[in-house]
């Protein structure tokens, strides 16, 4: 194999270089002089590369939302045999209909440990979701268990975006836009039609077991954006700068190499004779990216009342209907809580908004128990939920010093759609029975 630093890449995975920005038009060569100066498709491309866009928006939408990439490849994608459907293990897509939806609060625990070899595209397991793939609208929730790297195969989504969020076990992204490191803590997100494998970093580099599992949010409607910020400024939240795009890194590979295709909730596969992975250079704002979420500017009360999630807003996928999301990616970072005369946690509510919850470390301050890394919740749309009897009992009583939460990362998936499961995860052996108990006892206070 040739290629630019992906071997020095496999051992120093957290001493990548990357370019950092949000939404910005970037540019990376990993050769000198493979970049066309000054047009996008010359006669003949620099190096003899072929060049190819690669479009994650309609050429015509406006410009804040258009988004494309010029790619510099040793062949170009157009050369591939047909592909052929694959097994799909337990990956699922949009349109879920084997399931009634279901307004009960459920709560699921990690997922059991894959029994063989399992890379990342086979580790994935569908909890459920809503919209229609085709229709490129809704978001589905999946999540993994990995203990293999994917080996001479590479995997591309159709169908939408990836957001990836590591719970256990650092992630190496080799992507055709270059490669990027995720550890858990950090969430990356591969475009829609961005081709990439997942390998998993070895027990020497990260000093754990070669294991992986996380979440993954696969959103089909409008790409993830930052969220305006209206009153609070120009800065805070995730703030543009700390997001980093992969340099251009290209395998030179020849030999049979599986590319599989999510392609309107299917797999198909076809043996390709050379890694899809050849892109020497590459510009544009069509990009994989990673973010830190311990970056996370965190606002909040600093007087009274417990502001509501949506001020821990990473990312917003939004729909047609201005402030409405298709799907929020939310963190909940570590920060202070100050606020006098406050119920602190959560509060008791019933939203139209449908939320799932994940969790990568630590506790969650509205679940004393039950709520653990690696598990997940769901509370539907308008179903009743808040903190459970004994977070109500201790935040009752509690005295109100200013108090560090940081004990813990977790995140939210929140989706205008109810989410309807699929039937694995509504017979899974690892739903919780009984989470509904968590709110049994709740002592009646009232007295006039
Ligand atoms: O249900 C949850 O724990 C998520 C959540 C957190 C919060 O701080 C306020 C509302 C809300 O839905
Ligand atoms: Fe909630």
């Amino acid at each position: 194999m040739a290629g630019t630093g992906n071997e020095q890449a496999r051992k120093t995975a957290e001493g990548l270089a990357y370019q950092t920005g949000f939404g910005n038009e970037h540019s990376s060569e990993a050769v000198p002089g493979a970049l066309p100066v000054g047009r996008n498709s010359p006669q003949r491309a620099p190096l003899g590369l072929y060049a190819e866009q690669l479009s994650g928006s309609a050429f015509t939408e406006p410009r804040g939302h258009n988004l494309r990439s010029w790619l510099y490849r040793i062949r170009p994608s157009a050369a591939h045999p047909p592909f052929v459907r694959a097994e799909r293990h337990a990956l699922r897509s949009a349109p879920f209909t084997d399931c009634t939806p279901d307004p009960n609060r459920l709560r699921w625990n990690p997922l059991p440990e894959p029994t063989g070899p399992t890379d990342f595209l086979d580790g994935l397991w569908t909890l459920g979701g809503n919209g229609d793939a085709t229709q490129r609208t809704g978001m589905a929730v999946h999540l993994y268990y990995a203990n293999t790297s994917m080996e001479r195969r590479v995997f591309g989504n159709a169908d939408g975006e990836l957001l990836i969020v590591p719970e256990r076990g650092g992630l190496l992204l080799r992507t055709e836009l270059g490669l990027l490191h995720a550890a858990p803590g950090e969430v990356a997100l591969i475009p829609r039609g961005v081709r990439f494998r997942v390998e998993l970093l070895d027990a020497a580099s990260d000093g754990q077991s070669p294991t992986a599992r996380g979440y993954v949010c696969e959103n089909y409607g409008r790409p993830f954006q930052l969220p305006d910020l209206g009153p609070i400024g120009a800065n805070g939240l995730a703030n543009a700068r700390d997001f980093r795009a992969p340099v251009a890194a290209y395998e030179d590979v020849e030999g049979p190499v599986e590319v599989v295709n999510k392609f309107c909730g299917h797999l198909w596969t076809a043996t390709y004779d050379h890694s899809p992975l050849d892109v020497v250079a590459w510009h544009g704002n069509h990009v994989p990216y990673v973010y830190d979420l311990r970056r996370f500017n965190v606002i909040g009360s600093i007087s009274y009342d417990h502001p509501d999630p949506s001020i821990f807003t990473v990312l917003t996928s939004p729909s047609d209907t201005p402030g409405l999301a298709g799907v929020d990616f939310v963190a909940f970072a570590p920060r202070w809580l100050v606020g006098e005369d406050t119920f602190r946690p959560p509060y008791f509510h019933r939203n139209v908004m449908t939320e799932y919850m994940g969790l990568i470390e630590g506790a969650y301050d509205a679940k004393a128990e039950g709520f653990v890394p690696g598990g997940g919740s769901l509370h539907n749309m308008m179903s009743a939920h808040g903190p459970d009897r004994e977070t109500f009992d201790r935040a009752s009583a509690a005295e109100l010093r200013p108090q560090k939460i940081d004990d813990g990362l977790a995140f939210m998936f929140e989706t205008r759609w109810p989410l309807t499961l699929t039937e694995q995860a509504r017979d899974a052996g690892h739903l919780q029975r009984g989470y509904d108990d968590v709110w049994q006892g709740l002592q009646r206070h009232f007295r006039l």
